[in-house]
């Protein structure tokens, strides 16, 4: 099984886990058990996102970013480490190199609406005075997929024989983040650095990443064989990947592929490309110590021991968002 090849990324019905019958609900914890054991990847449907709020936010996130950069630049926030607001272009760069990628983007983070203390570790959000639309389509769009991720790791638990809910109170109010990216024109391709790319091939960092449509192709993955699979979404669907953290929690058994974002063929090269990834990360005090009985002796312990906070400032130092 785990030799499998996929040619394509698996697709699921979301909707068969949160309401199916028994059977149904099993079958969805197997399959996507397996493709995260795999290739890493599923694509989605039913994860509660509507085609109209996708497409409110899209319009909203394209307005600012075709805006000045004096008007973008007003959301560049020092000292928030990217976790917040805008980022200009070329600033962050896949771990292990220093070329940064054709991208600028937009962070959205989580709203504390209890009287929970995790409210104190987190910046509040920065919108952007001429977009007053954005925070409540933001965060609309924001707690739906928070929500989607939520099932995914009640589907994931399962099939690690975890209890049903075990994500549950580490994901509650966590650090998870809605990143709008703007893969820019380039209207001489001449003028950047030979190795630049949109998104250069990177793990993400945290637990889980549900993405939403990108507007135009790109986004690839790494096969175990080393092969470049390209992901092609229907647009009904979401692309949910697993991250850094969850692989480590698991010892591996679910595995954070690599994936990136090529440049378009040269004539193409002055379009521009959005998506939009929600980073679901954990709660800061989340022990990502690898799981006990993801430990045997044909799978030995490959990770040390850390908590997701400091997993996370460790990373956020080496992709150039924290100074
Ligand atoms: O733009 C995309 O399709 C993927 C972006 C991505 O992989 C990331 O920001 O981590
Ligand atoms: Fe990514």
């Amino acid at each position: 099984m785990s030799q499998i090849l996929y040619s394509e990324v698996p697709s699921l019905d979301l909707s068969h886990f949160t309401s199916g019958d028994a059977t149904q609900k099993t079958n969805f914890v197997k399959q996507l058990g397996e493709a995260f054991n795999n290739i890493g990847f599923v694509a989605i449907k039913n994860h509660g996102l509507s085609d109209e709020l996708t497409d409110r936010l899209y319009a909203i996130i394209k307005r600012f970013f075709q805006s000045p950069d004096e008007l973008k630049l007003q959301y560049d926030i020092p000292g928030l480490n990217g976790q917040r607001g805008y980022t200009p272009k070329g600033r962050e760069h896949a771990k292990g190199r220093s070329t940064g990628d054709l991208k600028e983007f937009y962070h959205i983070g989580q709203e504390v609406t209890d009287n929970d203390p995790i409210k104190n570790e987190y910046p509040v959000n920065v919108f952007p005075k001429e977009f007053p639309e954005m925070r409540e389509v933001s965060l609309d769009v924001y707690r739906r997929l928070e929500n989607a991720g939520k099932q995914m790791l009640r589907a994931i638990a399962l099939y690690l024989n975890l209890d049903e809910f075990y994500f549950d109170d580490k994901i509650k109010n966590g650090n998870s983040i809605l990143r709008a990216i703007h893969y820019y024109p380039i209207e001489n391709p001449d003028a950047i650095p030979a190795d630049a790319v949109r998104a250069a091939a990177h793990g993400d960092i945290n637990l889980i990443t549900l993405l939403m449509g990108a507007s135009a192709d790109g986004l690839q993955v790494l096969r175990r064989d080393g092969k470049w699979i390209p992901i092609t979404a229907l647009p009904e669907q979401i692309v949910v990947n697993v991250g850094d953290m969850l692989d480590r929690l698991t010892n591996n058994k679910l595995k954070s592929t690599i994936h990136r974002v090529v440049n378009p063929p040269r004539e193409k090269m002055g379009t521009s490309r959005y998506s939009i990834p929600f980073f679901m990360h954990p709660r800061s005090e989340m022990d990502l110590t690898c799981l006990e009985n993801c430990i045997d002796a044909q799978h030995p312990k490959q990770y040390s021991d850390i908590t997701a906070g400091e997993f996370l400032m460790q990373r956020l130092a080496e992709i150039g968002l924290k100074k």
